[in-house]
């Protein structure tokens, strides 16, 4: 990343999961969660407005749920992601379908990628992401170095 530097972050060992899916994937998301759900217990769950109520309605876990993201839920995510208070992305965006928010979309996704964080897109790589041994520890990572970046702006 061009005139970008670094610093670490600690992630700690509660991360804090966005979850997100469109409509046609909403039941892998889901069945996955409903199977994974004493990992996920242990983690703050966030969610765009409509998985958030059904992961809610199915879990029974508390889900803090932002607007429905073609509403501008997926923009609510990645302020949060940009604020680095969402540790990781669990996404599963329908290849099959193209959506009217799309430019919301690939705004979340890509400030996940500039913020570092993991992102799953679908069940496989969910299960990959939750069966880490990080996703019980604190761990340091590498972020965008803003104080710095902003003294290069002055
Ligand atoms: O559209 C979405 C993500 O792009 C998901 O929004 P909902 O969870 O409100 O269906």
């Amino acid at each position: 990343m061009i005139g970008i530097s670094f610093t670490q972050k600690t992630m700690a060992a509660r991360k804090r999961i966005a979850l997100v899916a469109h409509d046609h994937c909403k039941v892998f998301l889901l069945d996955w969660a409903e199977r994974q759900k004493d990992k996920l217990a242990q983690h703050e769950l966030v969610a765009t407005g409509t998985t958030g109520l059904l992961l809610q309605q199915r879990l029974e876990l508390p889900v803090e749920s932002m607007i429905s993201g073609p509403l501008g839920g997926d923009q609510q995510l990645g302020a949060r992601i940009a604020e680095q208070r969402v540790d990781m992305l669990v996404f599963f965006w329908d290849p099959f379908e193209p959506q009217p928010h799309d430019p919301d979309i690939k705004a979340l996704l890509r400030v996940a990628a500039v913020w570092n964080i993991p992102v799953a897109c679908n069940e496989c790589s969910a299960d990959y992401l939750l069966s880490s041994p990080m996703m019980e520890q604190a761990h340091a990572h590498r972020i965008p170095d803003y104080a710095t970046y902003l003294l290069g702006r002055a």
